[in-house]
């Protein structure tokens, strides 16, 4: 369990988190989303103890980081991928955490099994493609077996088999009870792979909200129906407060209703429905409507 109350951290006058309050729980994928500079890096920082709050608390397991006995048998984190020795092999670079940290060897070798580096373990880490050092750093996480895991950009560099590698592995640390929390860009992986989503914006929180509410709440999720009296069924709508937008003739769209309600109504006025239908938004739609107004670095208008 990740817990963070009032955290904020400011930078000169810069303030890049603004009073975050958050519970991440066990068993749960959370996703971790914002827009570049909305202090996602920054609030995983401050719960691992490397950079210390302007006001706040973040707590693991009910202790700051660094009050944890064995940091890494509790919680394992992926926050740059590129932070080994480069001229260190991978399993030199295992070996020596394993050893630092009073965990067994053997460890060593089953980290790097789980995440596919066994042939390659022998390579000095600053050979290694990004992709192969993002499982270096994967496999450094796992390392402690800790319950909690923290994945700052995890298919950063992975092609699509290791990004498909990555999404099998949150899902089964979270099936275990563990607490998982992933950032990353990439909506589309995000939409298959957490269970909950954190989204940010300009240091404050925007969304703390499971992804199926994320999803229902975008104005492009909506009701599709289809009706031989779909004029009758868009005035019965209406009337009951839903917005309807007709499609054609016998199809109309309405927003900001479930479906079961929207069948209730139909079936309350006796309408024949041949079709009705959820349209949902993708996460990246969502996503865009929830984060439009506190982009810090989007790019300005193209001019041609
Ligand atoms: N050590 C630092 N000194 C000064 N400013 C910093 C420092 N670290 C981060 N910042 C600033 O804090 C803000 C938040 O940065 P952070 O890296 O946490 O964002 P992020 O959401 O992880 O972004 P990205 O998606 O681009 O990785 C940015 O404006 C960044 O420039």
């Amino acid at each position: 369990m990740i817990s963070v109350k009032g955290l904020s951290k400011r930078y000169g006058d810069h303030l890049a988190v603004d009073d975050l309050s958050l519970e991440l729980r066990p068993g749960t994928v959370t996703g971790f989303l914002g827009p570049n500079g909305a202090g996602k890096s920054t609030t995983m920082r401050l719960i691992l103890g490397l950079d210390r709050p302007t006001a706040g608390t973040a707590t693991i397991g009910g202790l700051p980081y660094h009050r944890i006995r064995n940091p890494l048998r509790t919680v394992g984190a992926l926050l740059d991928a590129r932070a080994t020795h480069p001229g260190r092999s991978g399993h030199a670079h295992l070996v020596a955490l394993a050893r630092s940290n009073g965990i067994a060897r053997r460890r060593v070798t089953e980290v790097l099994e789980t995440v596919g580096l066994a042939g390659a373990a022998r390579k000095r880490a600053g050979t290694l493609s990004l992709g192969m050092s993002q499982r270096l750093g994967i496999a450094a996480a796992l390392l402690g077996d800790p319950e909690v895991l923290m994945f700052d950009e995890p298919v950063n560099g992975l092609d699509p088999d290791g990004v498909r590698w990555v999404r099998g592995l949150m899902r089964s640390l979270a099936d275990e009870g563990r607490t998982v929390f992933v950032s990353s860009h990439l909506m589309s992986e995000m939409q298959l792979t957490a269970d909950h989503l954190v989204v940010i914006g300009k240091g404050r929180l925007i969304m703390d909200a499971p992804l199926a509410e994320v999803i229902a709440g975008s104005s492009l999720t909506a009701v599709i129906a289809r009706s031989p009296h779909a004029g009758d069924l868009a005035a019965r709508l209406r009337a009951a407060g839903i917005a309807v937008e007709r499609l054609g003739e016998n199809e109309l769209v309405a927003t900001g209703a479930p479906i079961d309600r929207v069948g209730d109504l139909a079936h309350e006025a006796g309408i024949r429905l041949h079709e009705l239908r959820t349209r949902q938004a993708s996460l990246e739609q969502a996503y865009q409507e929830l984060t439009a107004a506190s982009v810090e670095y989007g790019a300005g208008p193209v001019r041609g």
